[in-house]
Order: structure tokens, then sequence, then C-alpha cells
């Protein structure tokens, strides 16, 4: 079982990980990421489907173009847990987005 993030640790990560939002109604974080056109929003979600899948830790995620948007959550956790933080930061270095 994983471990919901206490307060302090959610404090941490929305603050390490800029651009991530809580959702209002559950425990999860989002954000929306822009590429120059389709290849790049693919490619982009090719390496962060590597990195989910090596981890057994997957993102909620919808494309338009060159738009992707992520929400981040574990299911069996019912929250937001350091799997989330760590495929968050994944996710803005493999978005050229983690300065
Ligand atoms: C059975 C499998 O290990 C689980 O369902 C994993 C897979 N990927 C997952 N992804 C996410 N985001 N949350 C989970 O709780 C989760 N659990």
């Amino acid at each position: 079982m994983v471990a919901k993030l206490t307060p302090e640790e959610r404090t941490v990560f929305l603050k390490d990980h800029p651009g991530w939002a809580p959702l209002e109604d559950r425990d999860a974080v989002k954000k929306s990421f822009v590429f120059d056109d389709f290849n790049g929003a693919w490619g982009f979600m090719s390496r962060v489907a590597l990195a989910a899948e090596k981890a057994d830790h997957h993102p909620e995620w919808f494309n338009v173009y060159n738009r992707v948007e992520i929400t981040l959550t574990t299911h069996d956790a019912g929250g937001l847990s350091q799997r989330d933080a760590a495929l968050a930061a994944f996710i803005d270095a493999a978005a050229g987005d983690d300065d």
C-alpha cells in the first residue's frame, strides 16, 4: 500500500513542481503541456509512457494535437503519493520544463 502525502509533503510538492495544480473535486494534480506540433506531443508521451510502465504508475492524460493534459493521482492510495511526485519530476524533465 502506498501512503498519501502528508500536508507538509503536499506543500513541498506544489512548491517544487511549478504548474501542477490541485483539482477541486479529488486529491490529484493537473498540468497542461504545449508542444510545437503533434510530433512533439507524441514524442513526449512516448517517453512518459515508457517511464510510467517501468514504475507501474500511470498518468491520466488527454491529448489534442500539440497539447497534453496530465492528471496524477495514486488510485491505490486514494490520493497524491510520492509516486506522483516522482512521476511529475520525470514528466517535467521529459517536457524540458525542469529548470
Ligand atoms: C495493479 C497495478 O499495479 C496498479 O493498478 C497500479 C498501476 N498503475 C497505477 N497508476 C496510478 N496512477 N495509480 C495507481 O494506484 C496505480 N496502480
